[in-house]
């Protein structure tokens, strides 16, 4: 049985006084959620100083990570060096890097490749433009965007991994895809990674991505392929973040209770 998985992907956001009082909100708030596995990724450069005030129960993520573990690199930073100071998960292929800093499927493949021989688990970011969306690419581009990894991993890679799907356009828009949307995309990957191997699919946690907030959370965390979120501006909100979080264990528990 998948557990959800929710992480709040602070971006280029906030300062030390901002982020320990975000950090020390969450606290406050999360303590009792039991059911769901919660994350966050602030700056790398306050990765440090968080993993010492968080809570047990909220896993540290990096936003970012090179292809190489130690060397003439300057400016980069190590998945070595990310589980060093207690990183679980790394986001990998996000849109914002494909875009402003054109990391294409082949350079995302080898940054997977590094996580995943250090046991870290990547968080893998797919999803289509808007013009990709409005051509109907939308399942060739996540297709490709997973064949990428398969073809130099294989399926194994997709062992413990988290995929997420985070269509482009959604992405802080306020204009989230729907539940319809979602699920098909959701299944659609999962029925992909399940021609190989059934067991892997079947764990395979895959998130969605894209103004997620308290208005759009419960419908879409109904959806059986939906398995928790990547939230961004939400989750610069403790109380907005939270209860994001209270509504995927609220609602995930209640499709458990019932079948
Ligand atoms: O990019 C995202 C998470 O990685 C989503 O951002 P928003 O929730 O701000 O749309």
């Amino acid at each position: 049985m998948r557990s959800p998985l929710i992480i709040g992907n602070w971006k280029l956001n906030g300062n030390s006084l901002i982020l320990d009082t975000l950090v020390n909100e969450l606290n406050k708030k999360l303590f009792s959620i039991k059911k769901c596995q919660i994350a966050i990724a602030p700056p790398i450069v306050y990765l440090d100083r968080i993993s010492k005030s968080i809570s047990n129960n909220i896993k540290l993520c990096a936003q970012n990570v090179d292809i190489n573990l130690s060397g003439a690199f300057t400016g980069d930073i190590s998945a070595e060096m990310l589980k060093d100071i207690g990183v679980k998960y790394i986001i990998v292929g996000h849109s914002e890097r494909r875009l402003y800093h054109r990391e294409d499927n082949n350079y995302i493949a080898q940054k997977y490749a590094v996580i995943k021989s250090l046991g870290l688990t990547p968080v893998l970011c797919i999803g289509e433009t808007s013009i990709e969306n409005i051509n109907g690419k939308t399942k060739e581009v996540c297709k490709l965007q997973i064949d990428t990894i398969l073809d130099c991993q294989g399926i194994t890679a997709f062992k413990n991994a988290v995929i997420a799907y985070e269509p482009v356009w959604a992405i802080g828009t306020g204009k989230s895809a729907t539940p319809l949307q979602i699920q098909s995309v959701h299944k659609f990957i999962r029925n992909y990674i399940a021609q190989q191997d059934i067991d892997i699919a079947d764990e395979l946690i895959i998130q969605y991505g894209g103004s997620i907030n308290i208005t759009n959370a419960a419908t879409i965390i109904i959806q059986p392929d939906v398995d928790g979120f990547l939230v961004g501006a939400a989750s610069l909100n403790p109380t907005v973040f939270s209860n994001v979080i209270k509504i995927v264990e609220t609602s995930k528990n209640l499709i458990k209770n019932k079948n």
